[in-house]
């Protein structure tokens, strides 16, 4: 039986271990250091009691003293020796071979909140209660202002925890204490509602035992700890979590950015990144079985429908553009591709623990048709591009999935998700870069700027269109797939521009989001003649585009319009790049069509 403690958060984390003091015995560690993607196994002894958790930004001082931003515990040391973490601080709590021969855990957001983090069960998993727990949200940047605890430690200076209204008010309401010390007379409060709604198997005040208390028969069931969960591909357990058609709970108060932002990886990048493994692992990279490309694409609409439905602040109508509908899932044949997409939505789910929502086969199919909106220029729709570079993605390269926002039919936000993108730069190579963390999550919202996070949920940076004024010091993105872009036009451009690099070629809108950080400093896409561009395909990456101080253009140097239903109406092609280069380059465009135009009618 053992405890094994990972850490898939874009930092290191330091755990810290508490053995209760009735505890027949302790730990083999009561503190040490997880580096990102690292995870440490320890026996767990029979019969231990006790709660670990993660310390975050923690460093040594000049003097030789271990302290943490959140978490720490006091010892000045590694490890805590025998000190609790001070809130706010995620638990996780343990009684091992407690009464009937279980084991009891939780994970408690009762001391407050400073990092995602899931136990699962693993190994012998039976008992009626047996299922993975723990709270999978960020819950850093929506915190309450009165309840967030900010710090310079944080790139930004930003949130790093989430107090507990008892810590924050000390009120023997929020408490639980006193006259309030039972639970009859200690009720949820709005801020416990916050944590509970955010994170429903949690304990999110004192007397929250019912929902929150799991127990496994002892035998050899071990525990996996996890912390920043929600990117590792965490299987489900048992046959029965007690999966309840129940609505769903609406988070109290959320703008659509962090709703978008906060929600899109969770359960969407999970079944981006698996499905992507399982192709590349099955080797059915030919275009004779689509299948596994089209459950993750359905997975991927469905999933995002289901959380912005729950998350975006409730307004009176639901719209989404977006590119798939049940159709084809509808016909005879498709039954077994129907099944796996609900076998894939629902284990998602559950494995990820915010919803309580089960999706029948039809529940499926009207999900999915969710997307069917027209969109047009008034209004609110969301516009999604589930999986966009399909190609990349069976190929096992880039892919985004691509979310964004229309308002009056103007693009007011835009979120990207970039699995296989490095967070860092690519320069002006063709993928790989210096080894760094892969998986970048680039945001904008109209006149706010945009900005990239890791996937796995570090501080979010400001970003910028590169500053580049001269041309032949530019590189230039295009598509991977010749079929998408005439490469003899953009080479054209490019020699007149007097771009020296060669092409930068890779998969959707993944270009968008690297030209906004400045990874490079053109895009250029100039499709077949009558190929008619889709919203879903641009509205994401050209807002995190302009919001980064760029400009994205047609042909013609006219603004994209997508006002205009499901099509993007345009001349000719898409061109984006900084302010500085944008005339020299919109004039290269210009004469490198007119001399394509004369060259293919020389009258
Ligand atoms: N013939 C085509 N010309 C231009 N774009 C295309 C063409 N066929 C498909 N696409 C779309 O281009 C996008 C990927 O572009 P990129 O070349 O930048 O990776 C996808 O959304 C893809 O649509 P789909 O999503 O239906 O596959
Ligand atoms: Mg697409």
């Amino acid at each position: 039986k053992t405890f094994t403690v990972t850490n898939n958060c874009g930092y290191t984390v330091w755990p810290g271990i508490l053995s209760a003091g009735n505890s027949p015995a302790a730990l083999d560690s009561t503190g040490f250091a997880l580096a990102p993607g690292e995870s440490r196994t320890m026996p767990a002894p029979h019969g231990w009691s006790g709660r670990l958790w993660g310390r975050t930004f923690c460093s040594t001082d000049p003097a030789g003293r271990f302290a943490c931003a959140t978490g720490d515990c006091g010892s000045g040391r590694l490890d805590c020796a025998g000190n609790a973490a001070k809130p706010p601080a995620t638990l996780a709590e343990f009684t091992l071979d407690g009464s009937g021969g279980m084991d009891f855990y939780d994970v408690s957001l009762v001391d407050g909140y400073n990092l995602p983090m899931l136990v699962t069960p693993r190994g012998g998993v039976t008992g009626e209660n047996c299922a993975p727990t723990g709270c999978m949200v960020d819950l850093n940047g929506k915190c309450p202002a009165e309840l967030s605890v900010a710090s310079p430690a944080a790139a930004g200076g930003g949130g790093v925890a989430c107090k507990s209204a008892c810590e924050a008010f000390g009120s023997a309401q929020y408490c639980c204490s006193g006259e309030y010390g039972n639970p009859n007379t200690c009720r949820p409060s709005a801020y416990s509602q916050f944590f509970k709604n955010a994170c429903p198997r949690a304990y999110s005040y004192a007397y929250d035992d019912a929902t929150s208390t799991f127990t496994c028969a002892s035998g050899d069931t071990s525990y996996d700890i996890t912390f920043c969960p929600s990117t590792a591909s965490v299987k489900s357990v048992g046959s029965d979590h007690g999966m309840v058609y129940a609505g769903g709970a609406q988070l109290v108060s959320s703008s659509p950015r962090v709703a978008a932002k906060t929600w899109l990886p969770p359960g969407v990048i999970v079944v981006g990144v698996a499905v992507q493994k399982d192709i590349l692992q099955s080797g059915v990279q030919s275009k004779a079985d689509q299948s596994p490309v089209t459950v993750a694409d359905y997975g991927s609409q469905i999933l995002v429908s289901l959380v912005l439905k729950m998350e975006a602040p409730a307004s009176s109508s639901f719209s989404m553009v977006a590119e798939e509908d049940s159709e084809e899932l509808r016909k005879e044949g498709a039954e077994e591709i129907l099944e796996n997409i609900t076998e894939l939505v629902n284990e998602t789910i559950v494995d990820d623990g915010t919803y309580s929502i089960y999706f029948s086969k039809e529940g499926i199919l009207s999900a999915i048709d969710d997307g069917k909106s027209e969109g047009g220029p008034s209004g609110r729709h969301w516009v999604l591009d589930p999986i966009d570079g399909t190609k990349g993605f069976l190929r096992g390269d880039q892919y985004a999935i691509a979310l964004a926002l229309l308002d009056e039919g103007k693009v007011v936000l835009g979120v990207l998700a970039c699995p296989n993108l490095s967070l860092g730069s690519i320069g002006n190579l063709n993928g790989g870069s210096s080894g760094d963390q892969v998986g970048a999550l680039f945001s904008a919202t109209i006149g706010c700027g945009a900005e990239v996070e890791s996937l796995q949920g570090s501080p979010a940076q400001k970003i910028s269109v590169c500053s580049i004024d001269n041309p032949v010091e530019a590189s230039f993105f295009e598509s991977y797939e010749g079929a998408h872009s005439l490469r003899d036009l953009t080479g054209s451009i490019a020699e007149k521009l007097g771009v020296q690099a060669p092409p930068v070629r890779i998969d959707s809108q993944a270009k968008y989001g690297a030209l906004a950080r400045g990874d490079g400093a053109i895009y250029l896409r100039f499709p077949h003649k009558g190929y008619r561009e889709k919203i879903w395909d641009h509205a994401a990456g050209s807002i995190v585009v302009t919001e980064a101080g760029g400009l994205v253009t047609d042909a013609s140097g006219n603004d994209l319009d997508f006002s205009k239903g499901r099509f993007l109406d345009l001349d000719t092609g898409i061109i984006a790049t900084n302010k500085q280069l944008m005339p020299s380059l919109l004039k290269a465009v210009q004469d490198a069509i007119k001399e394509q135009n004369q060259a293919a009618s020389p009258l």
